[in-house]
């Protein structure tokens, strides 16, 4: 299968976005753009971005009323990106009303619980049980409502997959062995990710924050 690696270009800064696409645009699949650099440069950005012949993931994590959000993603449909991201806990109406908003070839994929989560923040939320149950009930949700596949943690994509079988199954959190986390809290290695049946790795700081990046990608690549 071709590089399952998107990397995840968070910057404001549209010259620094531009200069690392194409940096490690041969050792990845595709680029992932979020809210950083959506908030920063909107649609025209991210046609800038399109130019460059990339596969696109727009992962701006929608989550509102089913009509905003479906006029939201129609606004968007001139974009057509690859993957666009809504919250699973918008629940079966909006994600719904998200794939039928959604051009042809867009992958909806609804995000279950983020990764920057662990069990006690998901407690401090109200939601009682474990992370990993949490999360399969929202793969089975997002299932039953007709989107294209789920953001999950490396530690729950196997169960997810088991499941849904044909789902698309995105996994960021995802860190070199003894790299540094950061924010991240459900974390496993590419590898990892990749033997548990993840469909693509979303990567961003060990790759954009590294020395050299294409080195960086390469190396990642290399693993998988
Ligand atoms: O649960 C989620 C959903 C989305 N993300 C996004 O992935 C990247 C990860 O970046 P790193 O630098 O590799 O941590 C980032 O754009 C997040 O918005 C996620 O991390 N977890």
């Amino acid at each position: 299968m071709s590089n399952r690696i998107y990397v995840a270009i968070d910057t404001p800064d549209l010259s620094r976005a531009l200069a690392l696409a194409k940096r490690v645009r041969h050792h990845v699949g595709g680029i992932k753009l979020g809210l950083e650099f959506f908030c920063a440069h909107g649609a025209a950005g991210v046609r800038e971005m399109a130019h460059l012949d990339l596969s696109v993931f727009l992962d701006l994590k929608l989550h509102d009323i089913p009509n905003t959000v479906a006029k939201a993603i129609q606004a968007l449909g001139p974009i057509a990106p690859a993957i666009l991201t809504v919250h699973a806990s918008g629940g079966r109406a909006m994600l719904e009303d998200a794939k039928a908003a959604a051009p042809t070839g867009t992958k909806v994929v609804a995000v279950t619980m983020l990764t920057s989560l662990d069990a006690t923040d998901l407690s401090d939320t109200g939601v009682t049980g474990a992370p990993h149950d949490h999360v399969l009930r929202l793969a089975e949700l997002a299932h039953d409502a007709g989107v294209d596949g789920i953001v999950c943690s490396g530690a729950e994509v196997a169960a997810a997959k088991a499941a849904w079988p044909k789902g698309f199954f995105v996994v960021p959190g995802v860190r070199p062995a003894d790299g540094p986390v950061g924010d991240q809290k459900r974390v496993v290695t590419p590898r990892q990710a990749i033997d548990a049946g993840a469909s693509i790795l979303v990567i961003g700081r060990p790759i954009t924050q590294a020395d050299d990046p294409d080195a960086a990608a390469r190396a990642i690549a290399a693993t998988l």
